[in-house]
């Protein structure tokens, strides 16, 4: 399956949510004013004799509603409902009205406005993770425990092999056995090994140790995962800080790329993580994940118009290869339901 089916298809309860919301709007209102005169259905002499002739009926004209106040409020509204954040509803509602107030308008011109300022905002984020001749390029994975950090990981390693890169991954979040175990698990699916230390053991000498592996093996990214107690903040700062310090010790570039992993199913929540870690580390890109089975995909548009972060990669699935980089156009599509 291609990767925008499969976004179209995943992206559905998101998609449904603003679809089903912009279809209310127009319809209903439209439904209350009975007098209104209903606008024509496309060219209807040439489809009305094509469909006679082939026996097809005709399109039945879309309800339309003038856009006033109040129609844009409930956009506004629904549109916050939409995690797509208060200010940037009221900037994505804003300029669907420019040229368009007082014009009756239908549910599928509302909805390409919708995707054409939803692609706008996104376009200049979507960038792929980029691969620099560095060696080994560092790739610290940060982000709460739970958001995806190892799934994506995984997924990533599988597929920077695919592109013919040698990849060591570093399980540098010692604390959990568990997450070690599946970070295990993902490199050998991906075929890429995977840097182990003790439970409990210093994650920054696992760095240290996956930094000279990866150098000894002339491997061309070394991906980090960290751990991601943000309710100890401060100890996570810390342990965060020391292994910059000591890869910094081999290569004082590094890291060159500091990933935070979000889950979309959070909500506004995402924008407070992407705070507390960009307090924490300097954030260079995100990967938005879970996108699948949310209702909350507009929150992707609120991140990218609040910080600019650069979006890596969406994952929409657990399988490897559920992770695909981030085409503004057809997300906006799918999330609007087009
Ligand atoms: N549906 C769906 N599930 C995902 C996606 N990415 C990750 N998951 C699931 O989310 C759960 C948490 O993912 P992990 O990769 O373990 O998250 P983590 O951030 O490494 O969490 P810790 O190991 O607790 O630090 C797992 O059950 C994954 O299968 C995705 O894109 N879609």
């Amino acid at each position: 399956m291609s990767f925008f089916s499969k976004l179209r298809e995943r992206l559905t309860k998101s998609s449904s949510k603003i679809g089903a919301g912009l279809d209310d709007i127009v319809a209903e209102a439209a439904a209350a004013e009975p007098s209104a005169p209903s606008a024509p259905a496309p060219e209807p002499e040439r489809q009305g004799l094509m469909g006679r002739l082939l026996g097809r009926e005709t399109t039945p004209a879309e309800p339309r509603r003038e856009l006033d106040d109040a129609m844009l409020e409930e956009l506004e509204d629904m549109l916050i409902a939409a995690d797509m954040g208060t200010e940037t509803a009221l900037r994505v509602t804003a300029n669907i009205a420019e040229g368009r107030m007082g014009r009756r308008i239908g549910a599928t011109e509302l909805k390409q406005a919708l995707a054409d300022e939803i692609t706008r905002i996104m376009a200049p984020v979507a960038r792929p993770l980029p691969l620099y001749p560095k060696k080994p390029q560092v790739v610290l994975v940060v982000g709460v425990n739970g958001s995806g950090k190892t799934t994506t990981i995984g997924k990533l390693a599988s597929q920077l092999r695919a592109a013919g890169k040698t990849v060591v991954i570093a399980a540098c979040d010692t604390f959990r056995a568990a997450a070690v175990e599946q970070l295990q698990v993902w490199g050998s699916r991906a075929g890429v090994p995977v840097l182990v230390a003790p439970q409990g053991s210093d994650p920054a000498s696992l760095a240290y140790d996956a930094m000279v592996r990866a150098e000894a093996e002339s491997a061309d990214l070394l991906l980090i995962d960290t751990a991601g107690r943000l309710q100890n903040r401060a100890d996570l700062m810390e342990e965060l800080a020391k292994i910059v310090r000591v890869i910094r010790k081999k290569d004082e570039t590094a890291p060159h790329n500091t990933l935070l992993v979000l889950d979309a199913t959070t909500g506004q929540n995402a924008l407070s993580q992407v705070e507390a870690f960009r307090r924490m580390a300097d954030v260079s890109g995100l990967v938005m994940t879970k996108l699948d089975g949310t209702a909350r995909g507009g929150v992707l548009v609120a991140l990218a118009d609040s910080y600019g972060l650069p979006i890596h990669a969406i994952g929409v699935g657990e399988q490897i290869d559920d992770l695909d980089a981030f085409a503004p156009d057809e997300f906006a599509r799918a999330l609007v339901g087009l």
